[in-house]
């Protein structure tokens, strides 16, 4: 496995790829797994959300067949020729991108779709990633969305009754909701010929996650890692049948920074070709995001400082990919002693 020391390439294809020179980081043996059917499962949930803000998750209900066929749907989208693909680009932020990710300079070794989950919310240039590939691709994805869904809402269920919030579905309801601000991201760090040994590119720069959380299942190509909170990268091992859930910067807020949401990032391995899908669980826009008051009983606690998912939103769009976006929407600590001075 593979850390990052300083780049020491620029991609002169695309101008700005990172590449590096690999050095050894952890793979961890540590990354909790959850089985969703265990009786002490809320428990484990909030343990591995307090220490890792990320957790494997076996036993989840989305069947195999859902997550394989979409991947090969996804796969064949991805083969199709370049100028077939860009006719579904660039992203807004929906649609078809490559290399680019976001709208303000952010670059990988990677090509993707960003959907919205709400159909009735479909662009046009959404329409055009389904002309290009039959009607299948399209019940695919809807199918995919609708297990996953249930899985994310599961877990926001257990986080609730780990935590004490009621009612239960206090979080759930947010994604559940019909304008719930959800957004399916599929991703293809692509292979390359010309293997410039020893090197690894950056596939998908290091970000934190927006939304509440994110599930996300990958075939079995490695590439992703997160970041310990000691600031170690460790590799996750991928593995095809699981998924692996996100705390997001909303979720952080909420729990008023009980959980932290995770750093992450992808390493492309140009050898084997990673597809990743990951569904991002939002809340509405109009959705105000503070710290819940049953975890904060005394208002002066709260770190953070009111604001509507939309705000949220917008802000990020303004950001590049590794800053730190929940900067801007904390509250500035007390003095609580005045100098004479
Ligand atoms: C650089 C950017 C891409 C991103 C929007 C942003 O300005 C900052 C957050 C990025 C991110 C990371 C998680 C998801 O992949 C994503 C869809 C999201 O909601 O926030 C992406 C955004 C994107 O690619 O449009
Ligand atoms: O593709 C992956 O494995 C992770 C990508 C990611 O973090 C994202 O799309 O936000
Ligand atoms: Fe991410």
């Amino acid at each position: 496995m593979v850390v990052l020391s300083q780049p020491v390439a620029l991609d002169n294809h695309t101008s700005a790829i990172p590449t590096y020179k690999p050095v050894p980081v952890l793979t961890s043996q540590s990354i909790p797994v959850v089985d969703l059917t265990d009786p002490e499962a809320k428990t484990l949930i909030v343990k591995a959300c307090e220490e890792f803000g990320f957790f494997k998750v076996v036993n989840h209900g989305v069947r195999p067949d859902l997550m394989t066929r979409l991947e090969q749907e996804a796969v064949g989208f991805f083969a199709l020729p370049q100028s077939l693909k860009n006719q579904a680009g660039p992203p807004e932020p929906y649609g078809y991108g490559s290399k680019r990710i976001g709208p303000n300079g952010d670059v990988g070794w990677i090509e993707y779709i960003l959907l919205n989950a709400n159909p009735q919310l479909s662009s046009p240039k959404t329409s055009t990633i389904f002309r290009q590939t039959p009607q299948i691709f399209r019940e695919a994805v809807e199918e995919y969305m609708k297990e996953v869904k249930e899985v994310t809402c599961k877990v926001l269920e257990m986080v609730a009754e780990g935590l004490g919030i009621e009612p239960r579905d206090s979080l759930s309801k947010m994604v559940r909701d019909e304008k719930s601000d959800s957004c399916l991201r599929m991703n293809h760090y692509p292979t390359e010929e010309e293997e410039v040994e020893q090197m690894v590119k950056v596939g998908f720069g290091e970000h934190t996650d927006p939304q509440i959380i994110s599930v996300l299942r990958s075939n079995n190509a490695a590439g992703l890692q997160i970041c310990m909170k000691d600031g170690r990268w460790v590799a996750v091992p991928p593995d095809h049948s699981s998924l692996f859930i996100n705390v997001g910067d909303a979720l952080q807020v909420m729990t008023n920074g009980r959980f932290k949401s995770v750093k992450h990032r992808v390493l492309a391995d140009t050898r084997r070709s990673r597809v990743s899908m990951i569904y991002f669980g939002g809340p509405p826009l109009s959705q105000k995001i503070a710290p819940l008051p049953c975890l904060v009983p005394k208002q002066e606690d709260s770190l953070y400082k009111e604001f509507t998912w939309s705000q949220y939103k917008s802000s990020a769009y303004k950001s590049k990919l590794g800053d730190y976006r929940l900067g801007l929407f904390e509250k500035q600590p007390l003095l609580t002693h005045r100098s004479n001075v």
